[in-house]
């Protein structure tokens, strides 16, 4: 069973770029430079006091094992242009067409490129037995939707990343199909939410995931979702 997860969490790793990891649709192998490796899931002078405390609770859950704790990364998928080539030529052949191969290279993941405490501050937390993946989110001011609350997409897009990701940690290289989202109650710009992700079931290449966003103290139930991710099949020319 570790040794599973920890193939698993290799290949989120590998997606995500880390040093060193197998990338099956790389043409090139080669250190990454330095940028790629700031794990912006690691506490910060602009965390909040109750984003710290969360924090460190899991932290603490991870000593045993039963958590573990994901780091996340600000860069472009890949490391090179070649990987990023090969990986949209073997994955999205129809979509390749249309993509701006260099532009790509100034690509990031968008969650991780505002400036400290401005946009989306989180980390997440991992248990293999419960198939479950905790976001602790907290929106900052850049990200204001209606006066004092947070935007609904970007709520939508923490979910979407927190699934995703136990969706990936699953099956490896898979999109979202379907997100479905009730908002139940607005979320106070800059307070600190838990987004807590549950695989429900595979079935094929299916993953349904659902999930829900409270309040720290669970007093107050956000917002909830089931999502419905797809395992790409290369065979497929999606
Ligand atoms: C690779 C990532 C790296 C990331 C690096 C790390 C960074 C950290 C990131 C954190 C995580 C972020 C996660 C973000 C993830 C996105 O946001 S992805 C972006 C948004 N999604 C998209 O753009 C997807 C667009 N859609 C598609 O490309 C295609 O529809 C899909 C989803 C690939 C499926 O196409 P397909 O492979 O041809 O599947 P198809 O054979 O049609 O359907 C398979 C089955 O699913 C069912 N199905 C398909 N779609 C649906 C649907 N919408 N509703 C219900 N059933 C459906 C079919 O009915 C079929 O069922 P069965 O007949 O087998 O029972």
């Amino acid at each position: 069973m570790l040794r599973s997860c920890a193939a698993r969490l290799h290949a989120v790793g590998a997606l995500r770029g880390l040093r060193g990891c197998a990338r099956p649709w790389a043409r090139s192998s080669g250190p990454a430079p330095e940028f790629f490796h700031e794990d912006h899931s690691l506490p910060k002078p602009s965390w909040s006091k109750d984003m710290r405390l969360l924090f460190d609770q899991f932290m603490k859950k991870c000593e045993d094992g039963s958590w573990i704790h994901l780091p996340s990364y600000n860069y472009t998928l890949f490391q090179r242009s070649q990987d990023i080539s090969a990986f949209i030529h073997a994955y999205l052949p129809t979509a390749s067409k249309l993509i701006n191969e260099e532009k790509l290279l100034q690509a990031k993941i968008f969650t991780r490129n505002f400036e400290d405490g401005l946009g989306f501050e989180y980390v997440m937390f991992y248990n293999d037995v419960e198939k479950r993946v905790v976001c602790v989110f907290e929106g900052g001011p850049y990200l204001q939707g209606m006066p004092g609350c947070l935007h609904g997409g970007a709520i939508a897009t923490m979910i979407d990343a927190t699934v995703g990701t136990s969706a990936m940690i699953a099956e490896g290289i898979v999109m979202t199909a379907n997100l479905n989202i009730n908002f139940k109650r607005p979320v106070p710009l800059c307070s600190v939410v838990l987004i807590n992700s549950q695989l429900d079931k595979i079935e094929g290449r299916k993953l349904f995931i659902s999930c829900n966003v409270q309040s720290v103290d669970e007093k107050t139930l956000y917002t909830e979702a089931t999502s419905l991710f797809i395992k790409l099949d290369p065979e497929k020319q999606v």
